[in-house]
């Protein structure tokens, strides 16, 4: 068997030894001519997948490193009979971790409590239900829309219209990008939607760019009416440096960058390949191991999980990269994508060991819930 993937997807050479002959290659020199004797293709999100790719090649089975999937035409795959796995779920701890970092940071500069913070969650399904989980287990109120999911679930489940969602302080987009059926979402965050958020409304955005009309954000936080955190853009690797230097944070599109998220993706996607040509599941690669012990003596909730998010990630590590763009002078979008690229993976808040001591013991559960893993000795 043959596969040809993507060089910056972490951890596929340990997944894939012992089935298949891998060939990586940069996204840019993925074509068609490079598929004419594969069996498998794996990518992520920035090779489009579709007929000009694909037709005429022996390609039988596409897997894509990511949870978004908008670069791929499933019509297409579907109509030539080629297999197809995405991982989502496998990023979903990583991106929530972001967007409690993001909340960490924007909330200490306000000067109030996480807990003070409403947060509308728009799409609850693998990130936005693990966020719904970090923010429960803190007190945060959240305000939750998912009509796909409350149409499933019925009106018991608590999931609330888009109107009463848009009006919390604090809105975190976590669907797909679609452009079809009654629930699309693209431009879902619309000019006159973005004018009836509250004033000094958070909006984070690690969805994809195209979720909001990124004109209409840009004038409200030119205006400084709103703030953003935005993680993923229009027209990626080439975004609008404007827009970016709007935002209170801006990232090049590494919210689910966690290296804990790229080996449980690697993984699944073998798992899905054995599945997809009839053989053995491989032995899956063991996650790594923890890093590094934190003692926390403060006996105040707020406090605790400020130092022990922002000690795990803190992502105005990750936007000072990006704040860089605007100084660049032509070959911009290369270094957006070698951002990407060339990230240095991070490690997920179950690598990180709290030792809780005093007061903070008292708040073992929480942190607990967060995922990192606990002493309270
Ligand atoms: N920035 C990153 O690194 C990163 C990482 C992971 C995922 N993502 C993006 O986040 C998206 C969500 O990821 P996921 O793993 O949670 O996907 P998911 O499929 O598990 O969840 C998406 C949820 O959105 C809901 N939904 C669909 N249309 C909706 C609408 N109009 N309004 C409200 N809810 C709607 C679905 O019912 C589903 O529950 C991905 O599609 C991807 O685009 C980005
Ligand atoms: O959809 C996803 O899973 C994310 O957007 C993913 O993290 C994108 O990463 P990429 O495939 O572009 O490296």
């Amino acid at each position: 068997m043959k596969i040809v993937a993507d060089q910056y997807i972490p951890g596929l050479p340990a997944a894939f030894a012992d089935v298949a002959e891998l060939t990586l290659l940069d996204p840019a020199a993925i074509d068609r001519a490079s598929l004419h004797d594969a069996d498998a293709l794996l990518v992520r999100t920035v090779t489009r997948v579709d007929a000009a790719l694909l037709a005429g090649t022996p390609v039988r089975f596409v897997g894509t490193a990511t949870s978004g999937c908008d670069h791929v035409d499933r019509d297409y795959l579907d109509a030539h009979d080629i297999g197809f796995a995405d991982v989502a779920g496998c990023n979903a701890r990583p991106v929530a971790e972001y967007v409690l970092s993001a909340l960490g940071v924007l909330s200490e500069q306000r000067g109030c409590r996480l807990a003070d913070l409403s947060v509308a969650i728009i799409g609850c399904g693998h990130v936005g239900g693990q966020l719904r989980a970090f923010l429960q287990a803190l007190g945060v109120t959240c305000l939750c829309n998912d009509p796909p999911l409350a149409e499933q679930a019925g009106t018991a489940a608590g999931y609330c219209d888009l109107a009463t969602a848009l009006t919390a302080d604090v809105i975190s987009l976590h669907v797909p990008l679609t452009d079809e059926g009654p629930h699309a979402t693209r431009h879902l965050l619309t000019s006159d939607r973005l004018a009836d958020l509250r004033d000094g409304a958070i909006v984070i955005n690690t969805a994809r760019g195209e979720v909001i009309d990124e004109r209409a954000l840009k004038a409200q936080l030119h205006e400084r009416r709103l703030t953003a955190a935005i993680d993923v853009w229009q027209n990626e690797p080439a975004i609008d440096i404007g827009l970016a230097a709007d935002a209170a944070i801006a990232t090049p599109h590494i919210a689910g960058y966690s290296l804990d998220a790229k080996l449980r993706a690697s993984n699944h996607l073998r798992q899905a390949f054995a599945e997809h040509f009839g053989q053995a599941p491989g032995a899956a690669q063991p996650p790594p191991p923890a890093l590094q012990t934190l003692s926390l003596d403060a006996d105040d909730l707020d406090e605790l999980v400020r130092l022990a998010v922002l000690t795990s990630y803190d992502v105005r590590a990750d936007a000072v990269a990006l704040q860089r763009l605007a100084a660049i002078h032509g070959e911009r979008s290369a270094y957006f994508a070698g951002l990407r690229q060339d990230y240095a993976l991070r490690r997920e808040f179950s690598s990180l060991r709290l030792h809780l001591r005093g007061g903070a013991r008292d708040h073992a559960a929480t942190l607990r819930q967060l995922g990192f893993a606990v002493e309270a000795n």
